[in-house]
């Protein structure tokens, strides 16, 4: 990646390599249509709307014939780079292609609904954090554990200080390298970015989020993310 990039913006790294097996659609759901725009277009547009992100790379599988069609391929603040086997495998490619960025974020190219102030809330943490953070949405249900291997509940969780992960996920650059890296060498878990930190011994912070930043996974979430964008849309022609 060129060093256009002050050490005062934000990279973004967009994996987008997934195959969206759980959207059960002709295509990788990155690339269903919602309204004029795939779902990639949208999450990658909420990003650029903050001046402080100056980059995108997106991950993309080595299958793809479909990004390179969109008009957004050609804008020169993005990068692509390979994706790989697992979402860490390839935001870990995506961290692996920029070279001069203090701060990273990792936002999920399925999460299309992204606020500006969530974004906006969310880089402040760059003048109140070393550690960096993520977005997340307090959990409003009742939360059960279930018994493995059967429809029967095993105990209730208690959901004091329970949140659900989102996306963007905000870290310094080197940090989160070495701590994806470790986590991923080691063979820990690894599900969103901060799970790495955590593996490490970090404690990222939390930024209360919009539950309507959703991750469009399974059918019914495409007609709710098309009304939340609406939405979104909506207000910023007000
Ligand atoms: N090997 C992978 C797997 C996932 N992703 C990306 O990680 C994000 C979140 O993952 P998920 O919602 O699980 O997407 P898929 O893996 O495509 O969905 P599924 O698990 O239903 O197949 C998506 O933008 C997806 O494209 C990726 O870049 N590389
Ligand atoms: C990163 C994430 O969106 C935070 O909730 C989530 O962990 C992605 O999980 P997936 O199974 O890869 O969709």
């Amino acid at each position: 990646m060129n060093n256009l990039v002050s050490s005062a913006d934000v990279v973004a790294v967009v994996p987008a390599a997934g195959i969206g097996s759980r959207m059960q659609s002709a295509c990788p759901k990155q690339y269903l249509t919602i309204g004029q725009h795939t779902i990639l277009e949208h999450s990658i547009a909420c990003l650029f709307r903050h001046p402080a992100v100056s980059r995108v790379v997106v991950a993309l599988s080595p299958e793809d014939t479909q990004f390179a069609q969109l008009p957004v391929a050609q804008d020169p603040r993005i990068t692509v780079v390979t994706g790989c086997d697992s979402r860490a495998t390839s935001v870990l490619a995506g961290l692996r292609a920029i070279q001069h960025a203090h701060w990273v974020l990792v936002h999920d190219a399925a999460r299309p609904c992204l606020h500006p102030e969530d974004l906006h809330a969310l880089l402040a943490l760059r003048e109140q954090s070393k550690v960096g953070g993520i977005l997340a949405a307090p959990v409003r249900d009742t939360m059960k554990r279930g018994e493995p291997g059967q429809a029967a509940i095993a105990h209730t969780v208690d959901r004091e200080q329970l949140w659900h992960a989102l996306t963007p996920q905000l870290f310094p650059h080197q940090l989160l390298l070495t701590s994806l890296e470790r986590a991923l060498q080691e063979g820990a878990n690894v599900t969103d970015e901060a799970s790495a930190l955590e593996y490490c011994g970090y404690h990222p912070a939390l930024v209360a989020g919009r539950s309507d930043n959703i991750k469009v996974t399974r059918p019914e979430d495409l007609a709710l993310a098309a009304f939340y964008l609406s939405q979104i849309q909506l207000k910023e022609s007000a």
